[in-house]
């Protein structure tokens, strides 16, 4: 049975929403389901823009097949190529042989990397600038590299505003009949797993995402809607989603707050983050989140390591080193590129305290344009009153700092 949503009066949403996938990209947990979209446009000539996972396909083709009834699918865009939304481009292929396929040219390469049969079909190649008709509706292509894969583009109807925006503005989460942003109260139920779609995954290319954000800026009163690969359509308030790409892809905070991540065996260190929690909503802050990075996938701490502008690490020493979930925590900052936080130091240790010392040279030549505050509360086996006052002076730093 198909299962569509207007967008406007002549494009639908065709996508589909899966609650199976436990984790995305096989790394990310996905609690909440996830959707892949798909938009189909009925104009003089019939385009549909991007596919969807081969998992969805059916409904894919359910939808496709209710909108399309005798009338035959002129083209087919290709915004992003990325097995979640391109692996069912071949099936597209072979039920209208006829589709022409517009893409780019490192997106036609990778379909052929990918081992689709893509040859022998009229493949139209796109670039930066190009424009297209599909009759009332012209659309613009504009080049997206590295958001998330190099071949990416978007593409923008200048006729209806409304811009495909393949894997940017994308959310974590299965829609489940709500189509728009507005629709669902985004802020409270979906602004977390946008977040951590949007940090996890492309994270690291802040600046790539600055680079459309700009060229989107350029034609931001004439963007109605914003059509993601994943998550709720945009139709209002855009500025709202945008500002937040803004800030994520800057790697400037949301919110000054702290995150206290802590590792801990035997639940000593923990005990000294959940007092530096309560030292510091005693004297006012009370943004504090403190989280076990033990039981708390990493994806969750990027998440929030995004979001709030102070962190504090608190880690055992084990073998000399910093805790192994620790140091995979701080190698996931690393690797997505996190700046501009402070952070604050607790090291535990029963006979060769070193996790305060790692982690500080972590964060000071592993990681970009960080403060390290000076205050550190170092732990011989657990907190002791004897410590009340290093543990006053870290939380008087870290309350300093935020102002
Ligand atoms: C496998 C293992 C390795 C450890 N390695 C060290 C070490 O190299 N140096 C040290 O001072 N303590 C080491 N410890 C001890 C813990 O870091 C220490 O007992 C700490 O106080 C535990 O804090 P917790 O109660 O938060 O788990 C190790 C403990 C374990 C289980």
């Amino acid at each position: 049975m198909y299962s569509v949503r207007k967008v406007t009066d002549d494009l639908y949403w065709v996508g589909a929403n899966d609650h199976r996938l436990h984790l995305f990209e096989n790394i990310h947990p996905i609690p909440r389901g996830v959707s892949y979209n798909a938009y189909l446009l009925l104009d003089e000539k019939t385009a549909l823009f991007d596919t969807v996972d081969w998992s969805v396909c059916r409904q894919l083709l359910e939808n496709m097949e209710y909108l399309l009834g005798d009338r035959p699918l002129d083209y087919l865009v290709i915004n992003h190529m990325e097995p979640d939304h391109g692996a069912s481009i071949e099936e597209i292929l072979l039920r209208w042989p006829e589709v022409k396929v517009i893409s780019t040219e490192k997106a036609f390469l990778f379909m052929r990397q990918f081992g689709f049969h893509i040859d022998g079909h009229e493949l139209i190649e796109v670039k930066e600038g190009d424009t297209f008709s599909f009759g009332k509706h012209n659309v613009a292509f504009v080049a997206a590299p590295m958001v998330h894969w190099p071949e990416a583009m978007v593409t923008f109807d200048t006729t209806s505003g409304a811009l495909f925006s393949a894997d940017a503005f994308g959310s974590f989460g299965a829609l489940d009949g709500k189509l728009f942003a507005d629709e669902v109260n985004f802020d409270r139920d979906w602004i977390d797993d946008a977040r951590r779609y949007l940090t996890n995954i492309v994270g690291k290319y802040g600046p790539h995402i600055q680079l459309l954000l700009k060229k989107a800026g350029g034609i931001l009163d004439q963007i109605k809607y914003i059509c993601p690969l994943h998550g709720p359509v945009w139709r209002k308030d855009l500025g709202y989603f945008i500002d937040k790409y803004d800030k994520w892809s800057r790697y400037e905070p949301e919110e000054k707050g702290v995150l206290i991540a802590y590792a801990s065996m035997y639940g000593n260190t923990e005990a000294a983050a959940q007092a530096l929690a309560a030292r510091l909503c005693e004297k006012g802050v009370t943004n504090v989140w403190v989280y076990d990075v033990s039981n708390t996938h990493v994806s969750y701490l990027v998440s929030e390591s995004f979001r709030l502008s102070h962190i504090v690490l608190a880690s055992v020493t084990y073998n000399l080193g910093i805790y192994p979930v620790m140091h995979d925590y701080l190698m996931h900052l690393k690797g997505l590129n996190l700046q501009h936080r402070t952070f604050a130091i607790i090291e535990n240790g029963s006979w060769a305290p070193k996790s305060g010392d790692l982690m500080q040279k972590f964060v000071d030549e592993e990681l970009k344009n960080m403060t390290v505050l000076n205050e550190r509360l170092s732990l011989a086996s657990a907190l002791h009153p004897d410590k009340a006052a290093e543990l006053e002076s870290l939380a008087d730093a870290i309350v300093e700092s935020m102002a």
